[in-house]
């Protein structure tokens, strides 16, 4: 089972990776219209997203998009083992954390919990049309939003992923967060709760 996951991580990484620059630019444009038109969006507080690695899906046609009063925020690695989140615009400055990916430098003590988002878009490396997710795999995500096991939204979480990142069906673990929906560059799949 962990080596089924392990293998599956890597297949799906690795077909991520392989989508051709033309097809990344478009998915990202059409991925923004897809988040934008999600009912019931927040129009204020702040939307995480996160800084595009490894072949994910990119945000940034969204993060041009979104209301004023919505502040895009990058997830920042803390020693709790729990992400915690930065407002960031174009310019602002940016550490490289330890997966080599760039997050916001500020002091620990302006960084936002999790529980002050109104929204969280998740970056996927799998998933299934019941909302079930496949992550990086180092429980970033998982325990960041734990809460949301037992709690309703805010923050509303979305998982973004290309459509090739969807499988048939996903084991469940027992730590796994449920998504409130899943954009791809064609679909949006609402998810009704654990599957
Ligand atoms: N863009 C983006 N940002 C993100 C995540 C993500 O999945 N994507 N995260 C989602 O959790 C968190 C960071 N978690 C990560 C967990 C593992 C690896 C990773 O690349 N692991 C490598 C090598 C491990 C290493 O260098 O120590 C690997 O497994 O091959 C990256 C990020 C927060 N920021
Ligand atoms: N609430 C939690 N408390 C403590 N550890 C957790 C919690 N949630 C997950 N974990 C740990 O994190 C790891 C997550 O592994 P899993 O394969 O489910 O990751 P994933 O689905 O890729 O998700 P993520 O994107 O969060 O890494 C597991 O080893 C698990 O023990």
């Amino acid at each position: 089972m962990t080596d089924d996951r392990t293998a599956l991580r890597r297949e799906l990484r690795e077909r991520r990776r392989a989508i051709p620059a033309a097809g990344r630019i478009a998915a990202a444009e059409a991925l923004a219209q897809r988040l934008l038109a999600l009912p019931g969006l927040p129009d204020r507080g702040y939307a995480a997203g996160y800084w595009a690695n490894d072949g994910e899906i990119a945000l940034h046609a969204w993060q041009l998009r979104l209301p004023p009063a919505l502040a895009y925020c990058l997830p920042v690695l803390c020693d709790d083992a729990r992400l915690r989140f930065a407002p960031w615009r174009p310019g602002d400055p940016l550490v490289t954390n330890r997966y080599g990916i760039p997050e916001p430098e500020v002091a620990r003590s302006s960084l936002l919990d999790a529980d002050a988002l109104s929204l969280a878009i998740l970056p996927l490396v799998g998933f299934d049309t019941s909302g079930n997710r496949l992550g990086m795999g180092a429980g970033w995500y998982d325990r960041t939003f734990a809460f949301r096991r037992d709690t309703a939204a805010p923050p509303r979480l979305v998982g973004a992923a290309f459509e090739a990142q969807r499988v048939a069906a996903l084991a469940v673990a027992g730590w796994d967060v449920p998504l409130d929906a899943i954009c791809t560059e064609s679909a949006t799949y609402p998810c009704t709760g654990p599957a």
